[in-house]
């Protein structure tokens, strides 16, 4: 459904500072048919940059890519006619209604009012939006407009959608609506679903696979347990008497994997590759030695485990806001 290969996107920076932003710096992606890639990445990584280019919207600087079988540089209709983009802040008029923008979607992709109006209804149904069509879209609620954002991305039967962050903006009920909505719109239509997000929660719950973005290079990729097994392990923490410290974190480095030791006081913590056959091992080998633990703790690790051991910050740290960039201009 995808395939790009060495996508780059600079923009030059106006003023007199000069220069130039180096957004994307060189992406390869592969998404196949019925997959729901999650595209995650701290802010200012590089998702919109790369989802704008798949979508047509913007030029790459260099780079290649076929999206839903179109060449993006030489048939961006093509492109366009077999995709669906559901942007960040969506796409409706305030005053317009909920059917009437629907129809609209469908009848700018060429569909005839009738078509427009059935599938309008379908789409509806599907995203629990049925009765709302007399409706002002300014009158929805958040996750009711991300919802009818996402209809008419699909309206025109797209075998392939990119939402960029479905659910910002959204609290936690409306979010874990819309995740079991994009969910059934993959189980039940069979879409092939790209979503970019920096939500660790959410590119955790939806995803099969997860392409992680930092500093527009691609920096990891896969299921989300298998990215955090392969990645990072689980995280230790034992108690001892801190005078049995540094015997105890001997033991420990003794256990296959082990790695990113500190030891604290009594408080000794690090990684082993599986906490489950590591802790009985290392509770002989206490034993053995007769030093007694007071707590031992073993924690799964997070998306945000991964993101630190790959890049040595936190994405948590790296959503923060930034700092206000440069003013600049979109063209290459
Ligand atoms: N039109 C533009 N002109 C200049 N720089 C841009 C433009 N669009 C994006 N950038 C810069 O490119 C970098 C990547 O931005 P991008 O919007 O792709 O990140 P993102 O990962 O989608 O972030 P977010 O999660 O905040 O949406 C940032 O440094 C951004 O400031």
């Amino acid at each position: 459904m995808i395939t790009a290969r060495g996508l780059e996107r600079r923009f030059r920076r106006k003023g007199r500072a000069g220069g130039e932003v180096h957004a994307v710096r060189g992406v390869d992606l592969d998404v196949e048919e019925g997959e729901l890639v999650g595209f995650l990445g701290p802010n200012g990584a590089g998702k919109t940059t790369t989802l704008r280019m798949l979508t047509t919207l913007l030029k790459p600087t260099a780079g290649t890519a076929t999206v839903g079988g179109h060449d993006l540089l030489t048939d961006a209709a093509g492109v366009r006619r077999n995709i669906g983009y559901v942007a960040q802040g969506g796409g409706t008029a305030p005053e317009s209604r909920v059917g009437e923008e629907l129809e609209l979607q469908g009848r700018l992709y060429r569909m005839s009012k009738a078509d427009a109006i059935a599938r309008g209804k379908v789409l509806a149904d599907q995203l629990d939006l049925a009765g709302l069509e007399q409706r002002a879209t300014k009158t929805l609620s958040g996750g009711q407009r991300r919802k009818l954002d996402i209809a008419m991305g699909l309206i025109h039967s797209p075998g392939l959608v990119f939402l960029d962050e479905p659910s910002t903006g959204l609290d936690p009920q409306s979010r874990a609506n819309l995740w079991e909505h994009i969910r059934r719109l993959r189980a039940e239509q069979g879409v092939t679903i790209f979503l970019t997000t920096h939500y660790l929660d959410e590119a955790d719950a939806l995803a099969d696979r997860l392409i992680v973005i930092d500093d527009g290079r691609i920096v990891a990729e896969g299921h989300p347990d298998a990215l955090k097994e392969q990645v990072s392990g689980d995280g230790v923490a034992i108690e001892v008497d801190p005078r049995s410290a540094a015997a105890a974190a001997d033991l420990a480095r003794q256990l296959p994997g082990a790695h990113e030791f500190s030891v604290r006081e009594g408080s000794i913590r690090f990684r082993v590759p599986r906490g489950d056959t590591a802790m009985p091992e290392l509770l002989r080998a206490l034993d053995a030695k007769d030093i007694a633990t007071a707590a031992m703790q073993v924690t799964r690790p997070t998306l945000d485990d991964v993101f630190l051991t790959l890049t040595g910050r936190s994405l948590r740290e790296a959503e923060q806001p930034a700092a206000a960039e440069p003013e600049v201009s979109d063209a290459a």
